[in-house]
């Protein structure tokens, strides 16, 4: 589905800030895969996703999309088929519009020349997708989504990302600003999103554990490069310890992220 040949990516070419993000990627992303992505800070992992999304142009390389070069497709373009969700709940939807106006937004969307109504049939398919968050939201279709919380709000954008039928999602810590128990209701919804809408995902998560868990492929990266990807058999036995030792094993050096450790 996704073949990244080659991709760099650099900040502050010709200044003294001169900064290689994304050194010489390559990966190949099947259809259906949930992969996902640890590495510690700083070494690339939302710079890649700026990349896939076209929110950052590309220094050198290429991304292909079903066959079709993206490399330099504009970030609205791809957004009709990725969406991506991040860590701060706020960015997702629009907190000065009600639920149902921000729902009106995600059904229409990369539908052209569509009057965007809400009629009775629109208005309760939405009441049935949200009595599915299980966060009371369906009888507050009215409310503005600042009044929401964060766990109801990150709810809510998924949701949303999933009614716009992206064929990949990319997820970016985006459990990691909320409670336990609502980081917990976002990641089950999450996991039955992506079977029940057969999603190909990558979700960005310093939680070693989580990346273990969830999945079918686990990526690490590391000063802009990819040092791991496991999966199959490998990744099902797999336990922090023993990622933390192949880390050492391939770095002859500590892994510096103890939140990864930690959490
Ligand atoms: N637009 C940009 N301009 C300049 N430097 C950038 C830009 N985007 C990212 N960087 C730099 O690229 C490096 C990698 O950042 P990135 O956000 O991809 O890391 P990360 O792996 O997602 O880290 P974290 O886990 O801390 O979020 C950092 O040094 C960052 O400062």
């Amino acid at each position: 589905m996704i073949d990244i040949q080659n991709l760099n990516m650099i900040f502050g070419e010709g200044t003294p800030n001169r900064n290689h993000v994304l050194k010489d990627v390559n990966l190949n992303v099947k259809k259906g895969d949930f992969i996902t992505i640890v590495g510690s800070n700083g070494a690339g992992k939302t710079t890649l996703y700026n990349a896939l999304s076209g929110h950052d142009p590309v220094f050198s390389g290429k991304i292909s999309f079903n066959g079709i070069d993206v490399t330099s497709m504009a970030e609205y373009k791809r957004a009709s088929f990725i969406g991506r969700i991040f860590q701060n709940p706020l960015l997702g939807t629009a907190g000065n519009m009600s639920i149902e106006d921000n729902m009106v937004i995600a059904a229409y969307k990369g539908i052209k020349k569509v009057k965007r109504t809400l009629n009775k049939k629109k208005r309760d398919e939405f009441i049935t997708l949200l009595t599915r968050l299980e966060m009371d939201l369906e009888n507050r279709l009215k409310d503005n989504v600042a009044l929401l919380s964060g766990g109801q709000r990150q709810a809510l954008t998924l949701l949303m990302m999933v009614m716009s039928r992206p064929e990949l999602i990319l997820l970016d810590e985006h459990t990691a600003a909320l409670d336990p128990r609502n980081a917990a209701k976002v990641m089950e919804l999450t996991l039955q999103f992506i079977q029940e809408y057969d999603l190909t995902a990558m979700m960005i998560t310093h939680n070693m554990q989580h990346a273990i868990d969830y999945g079918n492929r686990l990526i690490m990266m590391d000063k802009g490069e990819i040092i791991m990807d496991i999966q199959g058999e490998e990744k099902d036995g797999l336990t922090v310890k023993a990622l933390v030792k192949k880390f050492h094993h391939i770095r002859k050096e500590e892994f510096l992220n103890d939140e990864a450790l930690l959490s």
